[in-house]
C-alpha cells in the first residue's frame, strides 16, 4: 500500500489501543470475541475521534495551499467540526464553521453544551443554518468559503466529514496497516472490522486498506446516516478514488463494500430504545461510554449480528470506537434516569 508518498502531520498519539471487551462478549454468550481499537482515544485535540486521523493527511495540503482559515459543516453536535475547530487551534489557523439543523432535538442545552460548546471555547466562528441533514456538499459551506474569501481570508475547503476530499480516505487506510501491525504482535487476525458510517471516508479508507488482504468486504459498515442509498455511493466513490491514489491492484468494487441499514433508525442523529440499550449494556460490562448519533448506533448493530449469529463461531471481532462522546450531553433528556 503505498501511502508513504503522501505527506502525514501528526496530530494522533500514534497507533490507537485495541482492547477485549471479555463482559459483552461473555454477556453476548461467548461464542465471538469482540475487541475495540480506540480512535476515541487517538488525540489529545478536544477528546480526539476518527476526523483527527483523517485530518493528518489534509492539514500538510491546507498549510502548503497558504490557507489561513479552515472551513467546513456538521449538525449543530457534529464531532468533526469540534476536531476541525481544535486542530485549527493546535496549528495556529482560524476556523469557520457551518452548524446545520441537522437533528431534530429535544433538550433545552442541546445547542449549548458538547462538540459546540467546545467549538465556541476554542474561538471557531460558528454560524448557524436552518437546513436538515444531508452528506451532500451544502450551499451554506460553499457560502461561507466565498464570506471567508469576501473578508480577506483565504479558506481552505473541508466537506462534511472531511470525507469528500481527495485525501479523505488516507486516513483509515493508515488504519489498516496499523491493525496489520497490531494482529502480528497479537498473534491472531480479526476476522471482521465493525465500523459507523455516514459521510463514508472512514469505511471507504478502512475497505482499501484491508482489500491488500482480501478483507475489503469484511469491514461491516452500520449506517447511521439513514440515507444508505446516498451513502454506499458515497463510500463506494470515495473508496474507488482512494484506491486509485494508493495504487491498490485491482481497484475496488461494490461487492467490496458491506453496508448494513437496519441500525440507523427513527432517524439521522436520534437514537432508538435500542440504541440507547446498546450505550447502557456497553457502559455497564465494559465501562466504554458510546454515542447516541454514532457509536451507539454501530454497537447496536455489533450486538444484535452478534445475536443473530451473523459472525460464525470463533469469529474475532473489532470494533472501531471513532469518538463522538461529548454529544451524549445533548441527549440528556434521554438518561437522566440512567
Ligand atoms: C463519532 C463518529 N463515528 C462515526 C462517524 C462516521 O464517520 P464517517 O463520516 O467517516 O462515515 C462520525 C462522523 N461524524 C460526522 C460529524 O459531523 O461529526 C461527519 C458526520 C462520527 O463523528
Amino acid at each position: 500500500m503505498n501511502l508513504h508518498k503522501f505527506e502525514k502531520y501528526p496530530l494522533t498519539f500514534g497507533p490507537t489501543p485495541i482492547e477485549s471487551l471479555p463482559r459483552l462478549s461473555a454477556h453476548l454468550g461467548g461464542d465471538v470475541e469482540l475487541y475495540a481499537k480506540r480512535e476515541d482515544c487517538n488525540s489529545g485535540l478536544a477528546f480526539g475521534g476518527n476526523k483527527v486521523r483523517k485530518m493528518e493527511y489534509i492539514i500538510p495540503d491546507a498549510i502548503k495551499s497558504g490557507a489561513d482559515t479552515l472551513v467546513t459543516i456538521g449538525g449543530v453536535q457534529s464531532n468533526h467540526t469540534r476536531q476541525v475547530a481544535a486542530i485549527a487551534a493546535k496549528i495556529g489557523m482560524k476556523c469557520r464553521l457551518v452548524q446545520e439543523s441537522w437533528v431534530p432535538f429535544n433538550d433545552a442545552v442541546y445547542d449549548r453544551v458538547g462538540n459546540i460548546l467546545m467549538s465556541r471555547v476554542m474561538g471557531a466562528q460558528i454560524e448557524l443554518v436552518d437546513e436538515g441533514f444531508d452528506i451532500g456538499i451544502r450551499e451554506s459551506w460553499e457560502a461561507a468559503l466565498e464570506d471567508v474569501k469576501a473578508k480577506g481570508g483565504v479558506p481552505y475547503a473541508i466537506p462534511a466529514g472531511a470525507s469528500v476530499h481527495k485525501y479523505g480516505g488516507l486516513g483509515f487506510v493508515g488504519f489498516a496497516e496499523e491493525v496489520r501491525a497490531q494482529e502480528a504482535e497479537l498473534g491472531f487476525k480479526f476476522d471482521y472490522v465493525v465500523v459507523c458510517t455516514v459521510t463514508g471516508s472512514t469505511h471507504a479508507g478502512m475497505a482499501v486498506g484491508f482489500a491488500a488482504d482480501g478483507r475489503a468486504d469484511k469491514v461491516v459498515g452500520i449506517d447511521a446516516s439513514a440515507t444508505p442509498d446516498q451513502t454506499r455511493a458515497q463510500v463506494l466513490a470515495i473508496a474507488q478514488k482512494t484506491a486509485d491514489l494508493v495504487e491498490l491492484e485491482g481497484g475496488i468494487l461494490d461487492r467490496d463494500i458491506t453496508l448494513i441499514e437496519d441500525y440507523a433508525y427513527p432517524l439521522y442523529g436520534v437514537p432508538s430504545e435500542e440504541t440507547n440499550e446498546a450505550i447502557r449494556l456497553c457502559g455497564r460490562l465494559e465501562g466504554m461510554m458510546t454515542d447516541p448519533v454514532y457509536e451507539g448506533k454501530s454497537m447496536q448493530g455489533m450486538i444484535d449480528l452478534v445475536r443473530k449469529g451473523y459472525f460464525p463461531k470463533g469469529s474475532k471481532v473489532l470494533y472501531a470506537h471513532l469518538g463522538g462522546v461529548p454529544a451524549i450531553n445533548a441527549y440528556s433528556y434521554i438518561y437522566r434516569n440512567g
